[in-house]
């Protein structure tokens, strides 16, 4: 099939894992705001903001705490954007370099888990919001929101782009509507607030939540820039990707904080009632476009679980590539168990979303300093392109500087966490804050520079190898 065919949005994509040829670049940095723009507005983010208060805190400090939470994760997230034109590979591929062909295996089962939980919280808020429009049930809604994902990630690259690029106008207008009518206007059953200050626990989790929101999308980041010309200048991409990703994190985070300080009953019921202040055409156009919002996420969600399950395969059955058959056959069991999480995850979910969020976050900081020491400090983006996809390359089995650096950088968190299953002591006297992800990357990015730079000299690959 043409080049100019690879292009088109509306055929499934040819490519997967491998690296993308530089005749089948296409696409400008702009691109990305929209991408991330458009994939950010959407229920579960005004659910993380949600939690800010729901745990104590007053608007005030809750609206600080997202701040400096958005700022920084927002940050380590585009950091890795930046990786995709250059590298032309899906990020979690190149993690190889850091964790060796086989050891890559150990983050990228976390990071499939990831997707699904993320998965799991989205679809069940959409189909929620698809009850408040039409009366499908939740279970129904549920399904039929997984079904609709489930296409776009077959169709994949292009199509996402160009669903998320249309998608951003339309949340943007909806969501300056609802800011507006919830910033003037008093709405049927209305609470009054009850500010109860600041307490440091609470803060301290009103900065983690939103980080974790935020760097959340790090491992599949760079995958929806590995299209792009590698001539891309770095900086575009990184601030690219910073506005889309930090101004709708930041706006929803800090509308769902001030919904659930106002209202009873979860952010979907929320923004009904203020979405209703407008008219119930309003009303109405504010469901679709959330219910839109989180079909959008979930084929992002089930595209990077596809492109990870198969990293993970590929890494023992070599000969598998792109190909509509074996990207059905990908897609499909991840659609499916992400679809059951969903049904599990239907009862408690602010609850069990925001003790997902921090164990998630537990596992992915380590990660997140591996890759980013590597490529910005060890390596400085010189990598070897067929290395990453042979077991017999200069990034070896497992690299011991990788796994080491990961493994210990979670294991001194404990002591930091604080969730549903580990109370660690730290965290206690921190009055129940969890910054468990900080001391991990921390940890664990100082401690890969170190080792990386002993063994450097054995595998740093050949000049030659320049990607770009
Ligand atoms: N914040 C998020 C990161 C990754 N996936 C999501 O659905 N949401």
């Amino acid at each position: 099939m043409g080049q100019a065919n690879e292009r088109a949005d509306f055929l499934v994509e040819q490519r997967s894992i491998e690296f993308i040829p530089h005749e089948l670049r296409h696409g400008k940095p702009s691109d990305l705001m929209f991408v991330w723009f458009g994939a950010n507005m959407e229920l579960p983010v005004v659910a993380a903001g949600a939690t800010t208060v729901a745990s104590g805190l007053s608007l005030g400090w809750a609206v600080l705490g997202i701040l400096i939470g958005v700022l920084l994760g927002t940050l380590l997230m585009a950091s890795h954007s930046a990786q995709g034109p250059h590298l032309g590979m899906p990020q979690m591929i190149q993690s190889r370099a850091q964790f060796g062909y086989y050891g890559a295996a150990v983050p990228l089962i976390f990071v499939v888990l990831m997707y699904l939980g993320f998965y799991a919280a989205g679809v069940v808020l959409g189909a929620q919001a698809l009850y408040e429009l039409a009366k499908v049930p939740v279970t129904a809604g549920i399904v039929i929101l997984s079904l609709a994902s489930t296409v776009v990630a077959v169709f994949g690259y292009n199509l996402i782009h160009r669903f998320e690029r249309y998608l951003s106008y339309l949340v943007a207008a909806v969501f300056l509507v609802l800011t507006v009518l919830l910033v003037t206007r008093h709405h049927p059953g209305e609470i009054t607030p009850v500010s109860t200050g600041f307490a440091l626990g609470p803060f301290l989790l009103a900065v983690s939540v939103p980080a974790i929101s935020q760097l959340g999308f790090a491992p599949y980041v760079a995958d929806y820039a590995r299209y792009l010309p590698a001539s891309t200048p770095i900086s575009s991409v990184f601030w690219y990707t910073y506005a889309g990703v930090g101004v709708s994190g930041a706006w929803l985070m800090i509308l769902g904080a001030a919904l659930q300080q106002r209202f009873l009953g979860g952010p979907v019921a929320a923004i009904g009632t203020v979405a209703h202040g407008a008219g119930g055409t309003f009303a109405a156009i504010t469901f679709v476009a959330l219910i839109l919002g989180v079909l959008s996420i979930n084929a992002l969600n089930i595209y990077g679980g596809y492109m990870s399950t198969m990293t993970l395969a590929t890494t023992f059955y070599r000969r598998w590539r792109g190909g509509l058959a074996v990207r059905l056959a990908f897609i499909l069991p991840v659609a499916a168990v992400a679809t059951y999480l969903g049904f599990l995850y239907r009862d408690n979910l602010l609850g069990s979303f925001e003790t997902f969020l921090v164990i998630v976050m537990a596992l992915m900081s380590p990660w997140t300093a591996v890759n980013l020491v590597d490529y910005y400090v060890v390596r400085r983006g010189e990598y070897a392109v067929d290395a990453m996809y042979r077991p017999d390359g200069v990034y070896g089995r497992v690299n011991p500087a990788g796994m080491a650096a990961y493994l210990i950088g979670f294991a001194v968190q404990l002591p930091f966490m604080h969730n549903a299953y580990v109370h660690g002591p730290v965290a206690r006297a921190l009055d129940g804050g969890d910054v468990s992800w900080v001391v991990g990357a921390v940890v664990s990015g100082l401690l890969y520079h170190r080792l990386a730079r002993v063994r450097s000299s054995a595998d740093r690959p050949p000049r030659t190898a320049r990607v770009s």
